[in-house]
């Protein structure tokens, strides 16, 4: 049974608390009161270790919301997501891209499907690998299509195989797909066309542009050169590509990477690197279905985020990969939690009186540090910051690592201590929460328990807010409108729009 946050006991006198303890609490003063805060606040988990002692809470207030997520139900709607039951109740689906890491286990039903869908991926990623012609792979899809390969591709670029170059191609705005097209020979091209639906505006778009050039490039062998990763293979096959690898409705968009849409990953990787990637998530599952709350990772993260945004009110998160090869991760992370926790109804509809998703966003570091670091040391505003650090470098250059390194712990450091200064400008307030991710080294194994971490993280945050994180109507007024707009190119009408659009609209297409 989901209860939400604000009808629990613990919601009230969390808010006491915070009132008592949480506005003027200090960090400084908490390290300095109570020396084993470093220990309470950090958490094991498979593949990371976390820091969480730099953040803005007591052991009082994580305590209380241990009990909140009990009373909301947060363990039994895990157990009911892993049970397979259909908790994303407003599109009447259930939610298990989990399954597709549960590996080896003996199974029966989906399980079985999934086990038969990745052996024929795999092998199809090994044939590509081995087709010295193949010297291109572009992927075409958006939203989960695009920015978990995408991320994924470029995180592991030390376990990539050289022989291939990879692209993708997202935005229906041609200065993408044109831009890559022109660097391609379609003899050696071979074109992913990733969509769960195979019905996106943006993704049929740029295929059938792109088969369109391979035609007109002499491209001959479509079989060859074209694959398909969707859950609605019959649309694929209508497109005219026979090599199709299907998933299913039971996997969420911003979920898929771990599905056949996981497909440009094991190019670049090849097949045993990507079963550890599922390797890697599946040890943060077992983690989060088997751990006590107080030592459970994603657990105290989601908690964590429902005291920064619903008591301390912050309303944003900064992301700071200290790993280049890390550079799409804030981008992914948006899409999955904001696209998953945006929501300002409860799973039944009712309107929340409470805040949800805050907005995420961010930099790899040390790039962010010349950027808006400023702001973060001296604005107005206070942004919890997350340092994701890895231990071990993929190269053999000196010296960068450690100021790599030395800088992360550095900016966490100064974030918190701050530095008193009468002049003004020179002051820094400090007391600024962060959270610091440690890594081994960046391995598929280690990216697979990093990126399930977010995705339960995520599960706990809206669990407690009661929301269905796992639908997204929020994307589809503007589709509608901008067919419904892009039909008046050729309709010249203007009728029933309204006047900013319509004007805007007269001076892009001047015959309106
Ligand atoms: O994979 P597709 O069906 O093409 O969907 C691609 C993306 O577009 C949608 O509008 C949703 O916002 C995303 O959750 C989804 O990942």
């Amino acid at each position: 049974m989901r209860v939400r946050c604000d009808t629990t006991t613990a919601w009230p006198r969390l808010h006491r608390h915070f009132e008592q303890r949480g506005r003027g609490f200090d960090l400084r003063q908490a390290f300095t009161a109570d020396r084993a805060r470093f220990d309470a606040f950090s958490q094991e988990a498979p593949e990371i270790f976390a820091d969480l002692s730099k953040n803005l809470i007591d052991r009082e207030a994580e305590a209380l919301l241990f009990e909140l997520a009990r009373e909301c139900g947060v363990e039994a709607h895990r157990d009911a997501m892993f049970a397979g039951e259909r908790i994303n109740s407003t599109e009447g689906r259930a939610v298990k891209h989990w399954l597709l890491r549960a590996g080896g286990e003996a199974g029966e039903g989906d399980a079985v499907l999934v086990r038969q869908a990745l052996e024929s991926m795999l092998a199809y990623a090994g044939q590509v690998r081995a087709d010295a012609a193949i010297t291109d792979v572009v992927n075409i899809g958006i939203g989960g299509s695009d920015l978990g390969p995408q991320m994924a591709v470029a995180a592991l670029e030390t376990f990539r195989d050289p022989g291939k170059r990879f692209h993708f191609v997202s935005n229906v705005d041609g200065h993408e797909l044109a831009g890559v097209l022109r660097g391609l020979k379609a003899g050696n091209t071979l074109f992913l066309v990733a969509s769960k639906t195979f019905t996106t505006l943006e993704t049929m778009t740029n295929a059938r542009s792109a088969r369109r050039w391979f035609e007109e490039q002499g491209g001959r062998d479509v079989a060859r050169h074209f694959a398909a990763l969707t859950t609605n293979v019959e649309a694929a096959r209508d497109f005219g590509i026979t090599s199709t690898f299907g998933f299913w409705d039971w996997v969420g968009g911003r979920y898929s990477l771990w599905s056949t849409i996981g497909l440009p990953i094991a190019i670049a990787i090849g097949a045993a690197q990507f079963q550890d990637l599922l390797r890697g998530a599946n040890a943060m599952d077992a983690h989060f279905r088997s751990q006590p709350l107080e030592s459970n990772l994603p657990v105290r993260l989601g908690l964590l985020d429902v005291w920064y945004r619903n008591f301390h009110g912050f309303t944003s998160r900064c992301i700071a990969p200290y790993h280049s090869a890390l550079k799409r991760l804030p981008a992914y992370l948006q899409q999955l939690e904001m696209e998953s926790n945006g929501k300002r109804v409860d799973a039944q509809g009712q309107p929340l009186p409470f805040a949800t998703s805050p907005v995420l966003w961010g930099e790899p570091g040390t790039n962010g540090q010349h950027a808006y670091f400023q702001m973060l040391h001296q604005g107005t505003d206070t942004v919890p910051v997350e340092f994701i650090a890895v231990r071990q470098p993929a190269h053999a250059l000196p010296v960068h690592h450690e100021l790599l390194l030395a800088n992360a712990l550095a900016q966490a450091q100064a974030l918190m201590q701050g530095k008193p200064d009468p002049g003004g400008h020179r002051h820094f307030p400090g007391n600024r929460p962060s959270t610091f991710f440690l890594l081994e080294s960046l391995t598929p194994a280690s990216l697979g328990a990093l990126l399930a971490l977010h995705e339960h993280r995520v599960f706990v945050s809206g669990s407690v807010w009661g929301i269905d994180s796992f639908d997204q109507w929020g994307v589809e007024l503007g589709k509608v409108l901008a067919q419904d707009i892009a039909q008046r190119f050729t309709s010249l009408s203007l009728n029933g729009l309204d006047d900013s659009t319509a004007g805007l609209l007269r001076r892009i297409h001047p015959p309106i």
